[in-house]
């Protein structure tokens, strides 16, 4: 009910998202995975299915250049088993030239077989009839290489001037008495190697070359008219000198983009390529992709119209709470609707039971505000001013007495701490809020300072509680103000005698206590004057009562004339009095010059109204430290000594001595004795007025020498 409303710092908000966003997202971490996986794979795939294209490529590209080179090495036997025909070691070239026609047409190997001399000059040719004049010139370095080696040798590829088309020869020595004397060469027309390529049945689109060792292109699939004849692309040639076989990106001399496929034989150092289209390799690749990205365009449809309806949805039933939570806020009662979703159900019980916690809540609250109205009602009216304190000393409630008692309004006393106004906090509250939260704290006094400086008693009761915000003080505080003055009329009537306001036989016991103990231990020395006026009786008895009681007030005011400040003037009772004159130590006859002073004062005439009233006084004078330190044998000493002034005819005083004691004694009659005897008062005091109403006294009989002894705490006599 106390409790501070604290404002909190608004945190920044936190960005937000729509129910259906976090299910596209949702929707699109699960798909990402997978499409990712799939993209990869699809791609290993592709690399892997490329490079056992390659696989396949060389080890095929190797069987026909093992077919190009069995063909070859056919021709190059069936031109060796020419070479050694006995026609031509008989140097008969015209048989030869028919021996040879037939073996070419027969085995259908080549188109026609030559026969040169060392100079190169064709000496048959079976592309014209024996006789017929020969064509002059060509393949002189072959020829050279055959008569210098006497090793086979297959050309390059080279248009016939005769058979004017590309052919190729293969060309041996033959040797007659183990001399070479001619070079037999049988030339194979460029389409027996056609064959070989078209046997794979290639795609139309794939283009396939064989070429010789110095890459001039044999026989080629596409465009060979245009081509035979030619060098094949650099890079491809390049490609074959570093390695045998193997694959090559590369645009063909029609200006193609193909993979080209290659394999060298290292018999001939022929070589053949196949060079497919890169398009027609990255086809399935692309088509794998445009069906992967259709498959992922359409689980991402399918998850997103998913994901819309499954938002709408949860959006629906956690919107659906929007409306209670709200009435929640206000009290109003609203039913909770029935929700699709689990988690939202929950929530909605969570408001239901909510909305029960807060109705039992608001009804505590109303009771504790019932409590509150009512302690408030109390506490204003209570004549008790009622604080509640925190730990630090704030002040955290007033009611509406403090505000009177201590002249602040409400709000200037809540800016306050219990220091401002209680004196002593400073000394004790801390300890006092510390007990108090172990237990009970005893009642105990302070002052409290009002707004304008003013203070008065307080007598403070406190309880230490803990509440919510954390433990607070309640005090009551009581004004005391009567209780103490009524308290220091009680003190002040049993210390000072009420007729004449001089201190009494207590307080001049006090006094005397303290002067009496330092003259035990040698400080100083001082005197007591016991006065008893002389017949006193008489004018009560003339005058009446009242009248003796102004003379005795009187009387106090004369004595008090004759004393300085350090002196001490009281009455003992009746017409008794004593003066006490400490500090005595130079001034020892002091005592007898304030005697015969008291007594001159106390003869002259008083006036009492209309009346003149005439008495004398009769002192003892007793000394200490020298006759005595004990304070009854003080007074006993100046009564004795007293007692001697009056014997001696009254209005005069007497100086106590030992002879005194041996003199005073039982003779003198009981009913002397109690008179003379020293009598223990106590006043007996009205606590509401604070007026002594009675006095209760002990009268002891004075035994011969002896000392007074002190009355008991509670004396029964009268
Ligand atoms: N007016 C008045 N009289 C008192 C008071 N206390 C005691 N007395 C009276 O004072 C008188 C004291 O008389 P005493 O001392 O016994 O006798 P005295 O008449 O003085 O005679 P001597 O002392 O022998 O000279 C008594 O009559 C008491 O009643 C008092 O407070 N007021």
């Amino acid at each position: 009910m106390f409790e501070a409303i604290k404002s909190v710092p608004a945190a920044a908000p936190l960005p937000r998202r729509s129910v259906r966003t976090f299910l596209i997202w949702l929707v699109l971490a699960c798909l990402l995975p997978g499409v990712i996986g799939a993209t990869v794979l699809v791609v290993y795939q592709y690399q892997e299915g490329r490079a056992q294209q390659e696989k396949d490529m060389v080890r095929t590209l190797r069987a026909l250049v093992q077919r190009v080179d069995s063909h070859l090495l056919h021709v190059q036997a069936v031109a060796q088993t020419l070479s050694t025909s006995e026609t031509l070691k008989r140097n008969d070239l015209a048989r030869f030239h028919e021996r040879a026609r037939e073996v070419v047409n027969v085995a259908g190997l080549g188109t026609h077989v030559i026969l040169r001399d060392v100079a190169g000059r064709q000496l048959v040719n079976t592309t014209v009839e024996f006789g017929a004049p020969l064509p002059e010139g060509g393949a002189e370095d072959q020829v050279r290489d055959i008569f210098t080696t006497g090793k086979p040798t297959v050309s390059d590829v080279y248009v016939g001037p005769v058979l004017k088309r590309p052919v190729v020869t293969v060309s041996v020595p033959v040797r007659v008495g183990g001399e070479i004397a001619y070079a037999l060469s049988v030339g194979i027309a460029s389409e027996t190697f056609t064959t070989i390529l078209t046997a794979q049945r290639l795609p139309e689109d794939w283009v396939a070359v064989i070429f010789d060792g110095l890459g001039t292109i044999v026989v080629r699939t596409a465009e060979k008219e245009r081509f035979v004849g030619s060098k094949v692309v650099d890079q491809l040639f390049q490609a074959m000198q570093k390695s045998p076989d193997g694959a090559v990106e590369l645009t063909t001399l029609e200006g193609i983009e193909v993979v080209s496929f290659y394999c060298r034989s290292r018999v001939t150092n022929w070589g053949i390529a196949v060079g497919i289209p890169r398009q027609a390799i990255q086809r399935p690749f692309v088509q794998t992709l445009a069906l992967l990205t259709v498959g992922v365009a359409a689980l991402f449809g399918i998850g997103l119209a998913l994901a819309r309806v499954m938002a709408a949805r949860i959006a629906h039933s956690v919107q659906a709470l929007t409306a209670p939570a709200i009435a929640l806020g206000s009290g109003a009662p609203t039913a909770v609707p029935q929700v699709h979703i689990k988690e939202a159900a929950e929530v909605a019980a969570a408001i239901e039971r909510a909305g029960e916690l807060l109705k039992e809540r608001a009804r505590t609250l109303h009771a504790q505000q019932e409590e509150l109205r009512k302690f408030k009602f109390f506490s204003d009216h209570s004549t008790d001013v009622h604080l509640l304190v925190d730990e630090a000393g704030g002040l955290r409630y007033a009611n509406k007495r403090a505000c009177e008692r201590l002249g602040y309004d409400e709000a200037q006393l809540l800016e306050l701490n219990i220091a401002d106004i209680a004196i002593h906090a400073n000394a004790y509250f801390a300890e006092i809020f510390a007990r108090g939260k172990q237990g009970a704290i005893a009642p105990f006094e302070d002052a409290q300072r009002r707004r304008d400086g003013s203070t008065f008693p307080v007598e403070i009761t406190a309880t230490v509680l803990e509440f919510d915000d954390g433990w607070l003080m309640l005090a009551t505080c009581r004004d005391i103000t009567e209780r103490k003055l009524a308290e220091q009329r009680v003190c002040e009537a049993a210390l000072l005698d009420s007729l004449t306001g001089l201190p009494n036989r207590a307080l001049v016991a006090n006094y005397c206590a303290h002067l009496l103990a330092a003259a035990r231990r040698g400080h100083g020395q001082g005197a007591l004057l016991f006065i008893d006026l002389d017949r006193f009786k008489p004018v009560n008895d003339r005058y009446g009562h009242e009248i003796g009681d102004r003379v005795l007030q009187e009387v106090s005011k004369r004595l008090v004339a004759c004393t300085r400040q350090e002196d001490l003037v009281g009455r003992l009772g009746g017409d008794e009095f004593v003066i006490v004159l400490p500090y005595l130590d130079a001034d020892t006859r002091r005592a007898e010059v304030v005697a015969r002073h008291v007594i001159d004062e106390i003869t002259r005439p008083f006036r009492i109204d209309a009346l003149e009233v005439g008495i004398s006084p009769s002192i003892g004078i007793s000394y200490f430290p020298e006759h005595t330190t004990e304070l009854d044998a003080l007074i006993h000493a100046a009564d004795l000594a007293m007692y001697q002034a009056k014997q001696s005819g009254r209005a005069n005083y007497h100086v106590y001595t030992r002879e005194l004691d041996e003199r005073s004694g039982l003779a003198t009659g009981d009913q002397t004795r109690l008179k003379r005897g020293p009598l223990d008062e106590r006043p007996v005091v009205d606590a509401q007025g604070g007026k002594a109403i009675a006095f209760e006294a002990l009268a002891r009989l004075r035994e011969q020498r002896a000392r007074a002894t002190r009355p008991p705490e509670h004396p029964s006599g009268d």
